[in-house]
């Protein structure tokens, strides 16, 4: 990097737009989609798609519900003439879906592109010239006048060649390419001269499409780049005003979204952001921004990790983890803080009503995404997540205090692998730590009677130093009783400090789950926790278990 960058780089001029209006308007309903994956996206790949990859990448898009879709461009290989042949020929395109194909200023290359939609219902044709100074320098080596002909001149061709397909719906498109670094006066005037030329009609409209070629500024410019052409451009009533951004700043949605406030009408961009060098507009961020605003997009992404496998075969590119709505790990919390938010929030989250789960930002339902990638443990995280994982896992809920004390142990082990713990190995753990205390005291059977005086009599029978033995206590109640059964066997006091339960399973399968808090010999409270099918026998286990815990090895 230079010292001085402004030796090198220029600022890009604001826009003096009076009495701007798009800061106070809101996006109130969809704009009509147009996926240019099949052919922006496809000209930015290392190997672009075969016919048969297209097809199926076509049908995919159809399925999501795109009406408008751009094909390729015909008129630059056979690949692309081929495939525009057979979605005609072998009828693959719905009524409602119209096919779009791009082309340049060219005789030659606009017969070409005709050719290729012979026969077709209705077709978009999508004629582009760059406009922007360094272009009309150093590319066309020509002034305003010249590249404003090759618009005027393209667009006469356009529609003479049209006529010798009267079979075909036709829709125009026109786009002033590298519309972001050209001078607005101009733009406008070379598309008020191609209107002028296309005469269109309340129901045949001209499509002028104002690219972000190469994005350059921040979104707030671009916004009021579109909102003075919405407001200038000759016979706006007749034009679908559509926006194509790219993401050479990394802002390509907020600008879709700013130029639709601005005016836009319509938004030309790719799935999950494909395209030239950092990509065109992702669609899927566009689309699902606007469902998480309470507005449906019309596409749908109800199966979003099938449309991102999809897309990642066909593109040969990977989606990032982290990419928006999409990526493997968005809604995923490590975080301690972030996983007791979301168990809280989805613990109290009813079915139909307003989403408040916190840090989701979506239900990632909707995306067909499941609550288990939602909290995953590792040494960021605390309590609430590992009891999350122990009870979309294996049905166990912890006490709060047990939380943090089994979470301790969870830490622990974190802190010395440096890895994230997998929720099966949780529950292992879980399992060692209280299901498996068999020793010293092994628990055998119980049974439990009801004195005279309304006192709770038990006889436990334990295997303890290598002998099967008996050992009866007296209570208030069957747990206060097995306590004193086995402050008899280890000599120390036991003292019950608090009670869980809670079934688990369902049917003939349901079993009972105790937690109990206890002290042994004064010491600091800890737990013991058991299943059985028995409830009381649950609980005399978990008294056993969480008493080994405390004088065992
Ligand atoms: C921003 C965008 O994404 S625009 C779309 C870009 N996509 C593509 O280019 C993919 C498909 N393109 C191609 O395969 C080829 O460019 C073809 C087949 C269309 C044309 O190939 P070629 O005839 O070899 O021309 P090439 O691509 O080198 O284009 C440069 C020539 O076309 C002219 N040209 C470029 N764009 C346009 C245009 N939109 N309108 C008119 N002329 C144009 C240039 O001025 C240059 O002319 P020159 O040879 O007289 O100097
Ligand atoms: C052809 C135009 C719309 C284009 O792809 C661009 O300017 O990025």
């Amino acid at each position: 990097m230079i010292a001085d960058p402004h030796t090198k780089y220029q600022a890009f001029q604001s826009i003096k737009l009076k009495n701007r209006q798009w800061p106070n308007n809101t996006i109130s309903k969809p704009p009509m989609w147009m996926s240019t994956d099949l052919r922006d996206g496809n000209q930015a790949l290392i190997d672009p798609m075969s016919i048969p990859t297209k097809l199926k990448f076509f049908k995919a898009l159809v399925a999501i519900g795109f009406k408008q879709i751009e094909v390729g461009f015909p008129s630059a290989s056979e690949v692309d003439f081929n495939f525009v042949r057979l979605l005609i020929e072998e009828n693959h395109i719905p009524e409602d879906v119209t096919i779009e194909v791009l082309v340049q200023a060219r005789f030659d290359l606009i017969e070409k592109t005709v050719e290729s939609l012979r026969g077709a219902k209705q077709a978009i044709l999508h004629m582009y010239n760059p406009l922007a100074p360094t272009f009309r320098e150093i590319v066309y080596k020509t002034d305003k006048a010249g590249v404003k002909k090759i618009a005027t001149q393209g667009t006469q061709w356009v529609k003479e060649l049209m006529a010798t397909a009267p079979e075909v719906n036709w829709t125009y498109q026109y786009s002033p390419e590298v519309f972001s670094s050209t001078e607005l006066r101009f733009a406008k005037e070379v598309c008020d001269a191609v209107v002028e030329i296309w005469q269109p009609s309340a129901d045949n409209k001209i499509i002028i499409n104002l690219p972000a070629t190469v994005e350059m500024n921040t979104p707030n410019t671009y916004a009021d780049q579109i909102e003075w052409m919405h407001t200038h451009l000759k016979q706006r009533q007749h034009i679908v005003l559509s926006v194509h951004p790219h993401n050479d700043r990394g802002t390509a949605v907020a600008a879709a979204e700013l130029a639709l406030m601005a005016g836009a009408d319509r938004v030309e961009g790719c799935l999950f952001g494909n395209g030239e060098r950092t990509g065109n507009v992702d669609l899927v961020t566009l689309a699902m921004n606007l469902y998480t605003q309470g507005i449906h997009p019309e596409l749908d992404f109800s199966n979003i990790d099938q449309v991102r496998k999809l897309v990642e075969e066909y593109n040969q590119l990977p989606v990032h983890p982290r990419h928006p709505y999409a990526g493997e790990l968005v809604f995923t919390a490590f975080s301690g803080s972030h996983q007791d938010a979301i168990k809280k929030g989805l613990a109290v989250q009813q079915q139909d009503s307003l989403w408040k789960v916190p840090y989701l930002p979506i239900d990632p339902a909707d995306l067909g995404r499941s609550y288990d990638a939602v909290v995953r443990v590792n040494s960021q995280s605390g309590k609430g997540g590992v009891s999350f994982l122990l009870d979309r896992a294996a049905g166990l809920q912890l006490p709060r205090k047990l939380q943090i004390e089994f979470s301790r142990t969870v830490q622990n082990v974190n802190d010395k692998t440096g890895k994230e713990s997998q929720a099966n190995a949780i529950v292992e753990l879980f399992e060692q730590e209280y299901f498996n205390q068999t020793a010293p005291i092994e628990f055998i059977s119980s049974q439990i009677s009801t004195l005279a005086d309304d006192q709770q009599s038990i006889d436990i029978q334990i295997n303890y130093q290598g002998k099967k033995q008996t050992v009866n206590g007296i209570g208030n109640g069957p747990i206060d009783a097995a306590a004193n059964a086995l402050c008899k066997v280890t000599n120390q006091t036991v003292e019950v400090v608090d009670y869980h339960e809670h079934s688990i399973g369902s049917g003939s399968g349901v079993s009972a789950v105790c937690y109990i808090e206890l002290k042994v010999a004064g010491c600091s409270a800890s737990f013991g926790v058991a299943k059985d099918s028995n409830i009381m026998i649950a609980a005399v286990k978990a008294l056993v278990g969480g008493v080994n815990r405390k004088v065992g090895g």
